[in-house]
């Protein structure tokens, strides 16, 4: 399904939470969404899932608004950090209703997970820890097989572990059938191998929307002693620099190429810190 962004803005009394944001989202494809606390993520995730009314500007999805769409609410699925399910269900309460509402429902997948993750069928909500409950919530979102699938930091009190087995089923998931899934989330690192695209939001503004292959090959990690990658950053937009003992690495934009044309060490840029650049930058214009 093809999502339009158009001047999408939205405020809450005085407090403006996304300022005019246009972009457009292609199907299949994993997006990580990124930023700051407070950047207008869930805000723009709210929206998309027709949760709540833009205050101006507009989603489209296939030419259609979200907001009390039935026909569009039954293709996305929202999973949020806790608070996704009502306290007194069941866990397998929780499944069959989902399964109801969800026309792609995988019950398969749903038995294997919450077997995966030893969630008990009989269990209330209210009587799981918090890394269960962020199980569930994982659990019906990949087995929702919603066309649009959107985490929203879905995994607060789950441990590493978990995570991960979360990270390898959900690419296991969307290789066997792509769509589109949008994980928000402040562990950058830990899963940025997995985006195909990265959007990043700073104070309601959309700073950056590019493919993760040309992030990766656009922006190099170089080391080297002090003089020589003083030497070839000069002239070029620097990213972040250190320095330890006598050494420099440095963050820059520039080809792996090139770097390795003057012999110095190179690598890609993690993620994490372009964001917290470009987050940084943004503060201080
Ligand atoms: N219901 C609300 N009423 C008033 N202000 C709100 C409301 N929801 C969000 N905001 C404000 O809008 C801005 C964006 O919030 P949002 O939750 O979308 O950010 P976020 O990027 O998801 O942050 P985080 O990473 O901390 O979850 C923040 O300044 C927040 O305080």
């Amino acid at each position: 399904m093809k999502i339009e962004v158009k001047n999408l803005s939205k405020k809450y009394r005085n407090k403006v939470a996304l300022n005019d944001i246009s972009f457009s989202l292609e199907e299949p494809k994993i997006y990580g969404l990124l930023g700051r606390n407070g950047a207008g993520k869930t805000t723009f995730m709210d929206i998309l899932s027709g949760q709540i009314l833009e205050s101006g500007g507009e989603i489209l999805i296939d030419g259609e608004n979200p907001f009390d769409n039935q026909r569009l609410t039954e293709s996305i699925c929202l999973i949020k950090e806790g608070q996704n399910f009502k306290k007194d269900l069941t866990v397998k309460n929780v499944l069959k209703i989902y399964s109801y509402f969800y026309p792609n429902w995988d019950q398969g997948l749903a038995e294997s997970l919450i077997d995966e993750y030893n969630l008990n069928p009989n269990s209330k909500v209210k009587t799981l820890s918090k890394g269960m409950e962020s199980a569930l919530g994982i659990t019906v979102g990949l087995a929702s097989k919603a066309p649009i699938t959107i985490f929203d930091e879905p995994y607060i009190g789950l441990d590493a572990p978990s995570r991960k087995r979360f990270y390898e089923i959900m690419l296991e998931e969307y290789q066997s059938a792509p769509r589109t899934i949008i994980l928000s989330t402040h562990l950058i690192d830990e899963v940025s191998l997995l985006f195909e695209e990265v959007l990043i939001l700073s104070e309601g503004s959309l700073v950056l929307q590019e493919e993760s292959e040309i992030l990766r090959n656009s922006t190099i990690a170089i080391s080297g002693t002090i003089d020589e990658v003083e030497q070839f950053i000069e002239g070029k937009e620097v990213i972040e620099k250190k320095t330890l003992a006598g050494m420099m690495t440095a963050y820059v934009y520039g080809t792996v190429e090139e770097a390795k044309m003057h012999g110095l060490d190179v690598e890609g840029v993690p993620i994490q810190e372009l964001m917290i650049y470009l987050t940084e930058r943004k503060k201080g214009a």
